[in-house]
């Protein structure tokens, strides 16, 4: 059987994108860099873990990007252990709140929304991060490892969307070029392939991102 239909994508442009993945560190910030990049548009990471170990996605953008203070917006919230939010809050007394959570202003179209993980972190034990797409009401594009594997990671998380009427505007490969993966996500996932990010040599770096933005699609040509 295949997947349940997908949601048909919004007429005019919507406010912006929510950039979510397969998994965690399948490349989800430096695709979010590229796209800002590519559409100058304004970076949000609502729900940041793991500043323990790392100097968060935020900061992460703006040194890839070289995009000025006025296109990213702080996190909503900032936790230390390198956890889902749910559990990186409760380690330190907060229960997070996350259907209060409002779409931000963006000081520059389009909004650049990325998760934290993939579609079935918790935030809380009763809200998911694909829960808090579906509320924002934003469309997706999912970051996905191009390699093998992908056809099985992939196709759960689309059909996870298309079950909530999520749009799904495309995906976004990520690793060795493998045309043949691409072919079947677009053909059996019924959406279609946005980009592939080659696997760089080392790690990325600023003149990679401008390179990459100057290939994606404008903003405007995608509704
Ligand atoms: N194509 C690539 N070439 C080289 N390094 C890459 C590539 N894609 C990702 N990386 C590196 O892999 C690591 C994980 O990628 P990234 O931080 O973008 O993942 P993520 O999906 O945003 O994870 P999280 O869930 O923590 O937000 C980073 O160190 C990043 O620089
Ligand atoms: C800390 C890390 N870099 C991410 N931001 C959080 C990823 C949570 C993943 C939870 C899970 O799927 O098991
Ligand atoms: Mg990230």
């Amino acid at each position: 059987m295949l997947l349940c239909p997908p949601s048909p994508l919004p007429q005019a442009a919507p406010k912006g994108v929510f950039v979510t993945g397969t998994d965690t560190g399948i490349g989800k910030t430096l695709t979010s860099a590229i796209l800002t990049k590519a559409w100058r548009g304004t970076y949000w990471k609502p729900f940041q873990t793991g500043l323990a170990e790392e100097e968060g996605d935020t900061p992460t953008v703006q040194r890839l990007t070289g995009l000025p203070d006025g296109h990213f917006l702080p996190p909503a919230h900032a936790f230390q252990a390198p956890l889902a939010p749910a559990a990186a809050g409760l380690l330190e007394g907060v229960t997070l709140e996350p259907e209060r959570l409002a779409l931000p202003e963006a000081p520059h179209a389009p909004l650049i929304v990325e998760g934290a993980g993939g579609l079935m972190v918790p935030l809380t034990d009763t809200m998911l991060m694909i829960d808090l797409i579906a509320r924002l009401g934003l469309p997706v594009i999912l970051v996905t490892r191009s390699g093998l594997g992908t056809l099985n990671h992939t196709l759960l998380s689309l059909e996870a969307l298309y079950r909530r009427q999520i749009p799904v505007l495309g995906f976004i490969t990520n690793g060795p070029e493998s045309p043949q993966n691409s072919l079947t996500l677009e053909r059996l996932g019924q959406t279609r392939s946005l980009h592939h990010v080659p696997t760089l040599p080392s790690p990325p770096r600023a003149k990679d991102v401008s390179q990459m933005a100057a290939q994606i699609p404008s903003w405007e040509s995608l509704w």
